[in-house]
């Protein structure tokens, strides 16, 4: 069947709640793919693939592992051009609108053009911005930008604002991967009731309830890696400790 060219940015739209399990390409080993595929959480919609900083070829690994393995959609949420990955379902074209770097702007963008026309992937133009979770994260040390304050509600939505009428399709609110402090409640709603797109939040959220508080502040798709990347890590050394103490007491 074929698909309209803006199906999976029209699913996002028309489902109430989103939710992406973000897989990083150099945190996973392809051998892996099957373990943690068997442990996202039943409600999970899509899964993110990208990372700050991806070691060349291991995105398209990991992509076309995944793709074997799962139906859900696959969406690059790429670091750079070099993640591009024709196999996926769409592409977070991403614009660092947070900062001034015109290499996040579009440098990487122009770098990634030619592969992106050529590829099927549905593209998804994005205004990603970066906002303090309390701690320097990869994001803002690879793009040498700073986050911007949480108390600066009003700077984020005009930078909502001019990537709405710069025809940006969704907004991305960035606490950064492992941030200490998720992006407040009070910055979603604040974008919700004066930018019309709809929004993405992910960085530092850990429990139900966060996650609930998101939605509730009117995301409609919340991103989380950390903390499930930490759980699946910690349930395989489990594993293997539990194989280890079986094959010692033979
Ligand atoms: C349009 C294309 C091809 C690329 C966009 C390039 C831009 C603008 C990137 C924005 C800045 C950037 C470095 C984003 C990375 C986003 C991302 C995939 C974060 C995932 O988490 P990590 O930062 O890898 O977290 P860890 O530190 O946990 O590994
Ligand atoms: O890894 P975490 O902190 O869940 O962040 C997810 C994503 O928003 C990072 O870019
Ligand atoms: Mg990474």
């Amino acid at each position: 069947m074929k698909m309209a060219p803006d199906q999976l940015y029209r699913e996002i739209i028309g489902r109430e709640r989103s939710f992406a399990i973000l897989i990083d390409p150099d945190k996973v080993e392809k051998q892996e793919i099957i373990l943690l595929l068997k442990d996202i959480p039943s409600f999970t919609t899509h899964l993110f693939v990208g990372g700050s900083t991806v070691k060349s070829g291991k995105c398209e690994r990991v992509v076309k592992e995944l793709k074997k393995h799962s139906s859900l959609p696959i969406i690059l949420f790429p670091g750079d051009y070099s993640q591009v990955t024709p196999e996926a379902d769409g592409i977070l074209f991403l614009s660092l609108v947070s900062g001034e770097n015109p290499e996040y702007l579009i440098g990487q963008q122009i770098k990634s053009a030619k592969a992106i026309i050529a590829s099927k992937l549905e593209v998804i133009s994005t205004a990603y911005v970066l906002i303090d979770g309390g701690k320097e994260t990869a994001v803002q040390r690879v793009s040498e930008t700073l986050p911007i304050p949480q108390l600066e509600v009003e700077r984020i939505v005009s930078i909502c604002l001019a990537s709405q009428l710069a025809g940006k399709k969704i907004i991305y609110l960035e606490a950064g991967s492992g941030a200490l402090i998720s992006v407040h409640p009070n910055i979603i709603q604040a974008v919700k009731k004066e930018v019309n797109l709809p929004i993405i939040v992910g960085g530092g959220l850990r429990t139900e309830k966060e996650i609930e508080a998101c939605y509730q502040a009117g995301a409609n798709l919340v991103v989380v890696g950390t903390a499930f990347e930490e759980e699946f890590k910690q349930k395989s050394h489990e594993n293997i400790s539990r194989v280890n103490t079986y094959s010692n007491s033979r």
